[in-house]
């Protein structure tokens, strides 16, 4: 699960994958946390599914930056060449960026490049509205370049089938799902009810 920038909807789209599939979530890194709760617990919150349904980050950083800056900030040494995906015990494993695709794990390797190297297919997150165009086809753009397989994007937002339509033809990716703007603070109930919309997991291949 990855997105077009932080804060653009891939937590609240992970726990509505992980609750329709019934798979497992995984954030492996996770920044942040001097302000907010997480993003681990947030999933468990919002699809109540039991504890071996969701894995605990790799790495756990206080402060709300890149992975690259919030490590060196609090003098925590990040390996993603050595990260592995875990063994779960219910699948499709969902696993979670940190913002965008451009963003600095260390010195010397982006998020991208992670996805990259964990032969992971991706689902772009991405806002329906004015702006997405340039973002999401950048962001396609760049997976492409790398040979990263995307199995669709999902619109976060109010409703815009023109750019959706558009992003399909110019991206040549499947618009998989569109989630509205929910009133309020999302909920459990918000996720369950949208889960039961999501393509199964087996007619994304
Ligand atoms: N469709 C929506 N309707 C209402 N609120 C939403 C919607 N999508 C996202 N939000 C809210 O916007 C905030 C950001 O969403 P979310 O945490 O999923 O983003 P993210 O991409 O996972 O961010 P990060 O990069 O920090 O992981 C959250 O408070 C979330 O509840
Ligand atoms: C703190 C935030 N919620 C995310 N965990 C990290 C986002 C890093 C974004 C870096 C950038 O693109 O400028
Ligand atoms: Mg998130």
């Amino acid at each position: 699960m990855t997105g077009t920038d932080t804060g653009i909807g891939k937590t609240l789209t992970s726990a509505i994958l992980t609750k329709s599939w019934q798979g497992t979530y995984w954030k492996p890194f996770q920044t942040g946390l001097a302000e907010e709760a997480g993003d681990t617990p947030t999933i468990g919150h919002l699809t109540g599914l039991s504890a071996d349904h969701i894995l605990p980050p790799t790495y756990a950083l206080q402060a709300p930056l890149s992975p690259a800056a919030a490590s060196a900030l609090e003098g925590v040494t990040l390996e993603p060449e050595h990260i592995t995906l875990p063994q779960t015990t219910h699948s499709p494993l969902i696993v979670e960026g940190a913002g965008g695709l451009m963003v600095p794990l260390t010195d010397n390797m982006l998020m991208i490049d992670l996805i990259a190297r964990l032969g992971l297919p991706v689902i772009l997150v991405t806002r329906s509205g004015l702006g997405t165009l340039n973002h999401t086809l950048l962001s396609l753009e760049a997976l492409y370049q790398r040979g990263i397989p995307v199995l669709g994007f999902i619109t976060n937002g109010p409703e815009s089938p023109e750019n959706s339509q558009t992003l399909e033809k110019l991206g040549q990716c499947r618009a998989l799902h569109h989630i509205p703007l929910l009133p309020g603070t999302p909920g459990p109930d918000d996720i369950s009810q949208i889960a039961a919309q999501i393509p199964s997991w087996d007619s994304l291949w």
